[in-house]
């Protein structure tokens, strides 16, 4: 048996992998929908797709590909994962995706679960709520790319594909398992195509994994995954962990390309107890230096300093700073040059025996797991929620790829002790 799970971004694919594992389950990341088959023995297979903002036709035929692929694999179950605060329009992509993901499965109900708590979303009656406000009242209200100005997920959903929705309220879910399936099964017979589930706790997180174990497809953020998870193990044997993989071997380094106020805490920290060469950046944007020559430069500096503590190089500038390059070389020059900076980094630090690329920042995380030629990677224990271990498939290579905003201040040092126990 194994889950088959479809990410409509990058980031996201990668929490829910990463709450499939801390649940016991092995899992293994793919970026893309892979072309070749995958044999070895996990749990789950995640698949990521930019699909969360494209056009509705795209993001269906996408995520169909995905799901044949996954099929081909021998999954047996789906899960269609999208964001904790459910970005789409009346007219995105969760709807029509859901709709023919079920039309391939022949299946004709699902559940809708956003809900991850312990990240301050619940679903309250059918509402949305980020924090202690509703969706709707909450900076989604002004995203720049799905602005999110109703909360009400049955009516979102409704909207969006083609059959009614209605809620499976706290209160069912309080009552356990037996009863919410019992509801799920009268929505059903009363024409619903989508349940869309309460849950204020994680308790109640894993009463819908129980309740909805069975479904061929369910859809969801992150949370379901961690009921879901649970039950997996019980109603299954689970692939075995391999300890091995985890013990990092070769030179460890830390890149930091992010410029979030975390990020700057975190530079600013690591300084005091580890060394650290900053990047200069305006000989590389002036071209008073070549990306290449510089890149060099920088790892014959890495290789001169101990293995340990892992030396940092950091791009991390404070608003100030960044806004003044910004001003003088444009926003997406500057970006464009540091980011091809670390990718060149990233190789030649490769080639000179260095396994582990601790890395601060989305873009920054892409061009440089790009460069290394990574798609797809087991997923290991979470130094912090949403930021777990990766494994290349079929090498010694780990890497661990931090959002700007996340982690503690002491993340960088942390992450270099942290045995890595699954
Ligand atoms: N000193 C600097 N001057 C100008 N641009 C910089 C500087 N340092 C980093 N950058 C650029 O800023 C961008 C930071 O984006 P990145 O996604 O890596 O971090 P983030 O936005 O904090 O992270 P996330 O997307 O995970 O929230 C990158 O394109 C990087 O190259
Ligand atoms: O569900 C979330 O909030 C995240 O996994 C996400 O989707 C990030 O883009």
């Amino acid at each position: 048996m194994k889950l088959g799970v479809i990410a409509d971004d990058f980031t996201g694919a990668t929490d829910i992998a990463s709450f499939l594992v801390n649940n016991g389950m092995t899992t293994v990341q793919f970026n893309g929908c892979p072309t070749q088959d995958f044999s070895q023995p996990v749990d789950a297979l995640v698949v990521s797709l930019k699909s969360r903002s494209c056009p509705a036709e795209q993001a269906v035929s996408l995520a169909l590909a995905a799901l044949r692929w996954l099929q081909q694999q021998g999954c047996s179950h789906f899960y269609f994962k999208y964001c904790s605060t459910f970005d789409s329009t009346e007219r995105g992509n969760i709807g029509p995706v859901t709709d023919a993901l079920l039309g391939a499965l022949a299946q004709s109900f699902t559940v809708i679960s956003p809900a991850l708590p312990v990240n301050g979303r619940s679903v309250y009656q059918g509402y949305l709520f980020v924090g202690e406000v509703l969706l709707e009242e909450s900076g989604m209200r002004n995203h720049p790319i799905t602005p999110m100005r109703d909360s009400y997920l049955p009516r979102l959903i409704s909207a969006q594909g083609q059959g009614t929705a209605a809620c499976v309220n706290y209160q069912v879910i309080e009552r356990g398992a037996q009863a919410v399936k019992a509801k799920l099964a009268d929505l059903r017979q009363a024409g619903h195509r989508y349940a869309v589930l309460d849950a204020l706790n994680e308790h109640h997180l894993v009463v819908q994994g129980e309740a909805v174990a069975d479904l061929k497809l369910v859809t969801g953020g992150s949370g379901l995954a961690i009921g879901l998870a649970r039950q997996w193990k019980k109603d299954h044997a689970t692939a075995p962990v391999q300890q091995s993989r985890w013990q990092r071997s070769g030179r460890s380094v830390i890149l930091a390309g992010s410029c979030s106020e975390r990020t700057n805490q975190q530079v600013a920290h690591y300084r005091e107890h580890g060394p650290a060469i900053a990047i200069e950046v305006e000989p590389l944007l002036t071209g008073a230096v070549r990306p290449e020559t510089y890149a060099h430069t920088l790892c014959e500096q890495v290789l001169a300093l101990p293995e340990a503590p892992a030396p940092l190089i950091y791009a991390t500038a404070s608003p100030s700073a960044l806004n003044a390059i910004q001003q003088k070389f444009g926003v997406e020059k500057s970006s464009a040059a540091i980011e091809q900076l670390f990718a060149l980094l990233a190789v030649a630090l490769y080639q000179a025996n260095v396994r582990t690329f601790i890395v601060a920042g989305g873009e920054t995380s892409s061009a440089i797991t790009q460069a290394l030629g990574i798609d797809a990677f087991h997923i290991g224990p979470a130094v912090s929620p949403g930021v777990p271990w990766i494994r290349a498939l079929d090498a010694p290579l780990w890497l661990l790829l931090k959002s700007g905003n996340f982690g503690d201040i002491d993340f960088f040092s942390r992450a270099q002790r942290q045995e890595t126990p699954l």
